[in-house]
């Protein structure tokens, strides 16, 4: 088998409040290489002179203050509109995806990693599953995902649900899945869940490398 960049790719994604970022700081402190493309589109957002006027001819002035992403003012839009949701979307994945497979080809150059690891929330919707060997998905009952994200964003009931609500179906992304993760246990729970994983990637990589 050959990698699709050179090395071993790995996306984790999964809803909202589902932990994959978690997952990720997890795989993080084992010594994994990981991408986090939800704030590398937040970076792009703001660095890339070209989108942020296109963003604005979207969203008014208003979607920047002072040069930052507004980032509720956005958020309170798109959540609701599904039409500038997708505006946005295609503004901004394309760029993300590049960004990101350029980062591979670096670090396949480099050797720096055995494999690399991408954080991101929509890999299935924006089509960039393709560019990737393996896909977790992680995800937790509902409920507990409604409690985690109140209490992280120390936001409403409602505001989660709106987001939810605008993602796909959580069953449909375990099925896309090649590695689940059911996130409903405790943390120590997840942890070993994750060292396992980092383990069989760390066996994957030698068996099937293309050095
Ligand atoms: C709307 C924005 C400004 C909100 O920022 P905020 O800091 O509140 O949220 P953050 O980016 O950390 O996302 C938190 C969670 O919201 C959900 N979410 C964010 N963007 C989207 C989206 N376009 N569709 C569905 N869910 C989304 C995800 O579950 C994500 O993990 C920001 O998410 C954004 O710019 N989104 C559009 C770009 C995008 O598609 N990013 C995600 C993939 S690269
Ligand atoms: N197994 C767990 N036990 C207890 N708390 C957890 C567990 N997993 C995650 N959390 C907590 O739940 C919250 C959501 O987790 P995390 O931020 O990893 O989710 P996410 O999928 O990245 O969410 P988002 O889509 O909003 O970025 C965080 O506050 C995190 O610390």
């Amino acid at each position: 088998m050959q990698f699709k960049h050179g090395i071993l790719t790995i996306g984790v994604t999964g809803g909202i409040g589902s932990g994959k970022t978690t997952v990720c700081r997890f795989f993080e402190e084992l010594g994994a290489k990981v991408i986090y493309a939800d704030d590398l589109a937040k970076r792009i957002m703001e660095e890339d002179e070209n989108l942020k006027k296109k963003i604005k001819k979207i969203f008014g002035e208003e979607a920047y203050i002072g040069g930052k992403l507004n980032r509720k003012f956005i958020a309170d839009i798109i959540f609701s509109d599904e039409t500038k949701k997708s505006k946005l979307e295609s503004l901004v994945h394309p760029a993300v995806i590049r960004e990101i497979i350029s980062e591979f080809k670096k670090i396949a150059r480099e050797k720096s990693y055995d494999f690399v690891i991408v954080e991101a929330a929509l890999i299935f919707e924006s089509g960039f599953d393709s560019e990737l060997d393996y896909i977790i998905v992680v995800d937790a009952d509902e409920e507990v995902k409604i409690k985690r994200i109140m209490e992280r964003d120390n936001c409403s009931r409602e505001e989660v649900l709106n987001r939810m609500k605008m993602q796909m179906d959580p069953a449909k992304k375990r099925e896309l899945a090649d590695i689940f993760i059911q996130n409903d246990g405790d943390i120590e729970t997840l942890r070993n869940k994750v060292k396992f994983l980092y383990s069989l990637f760390q066996k994957i990589s030698k068996l099937t490398g293309d050095s």
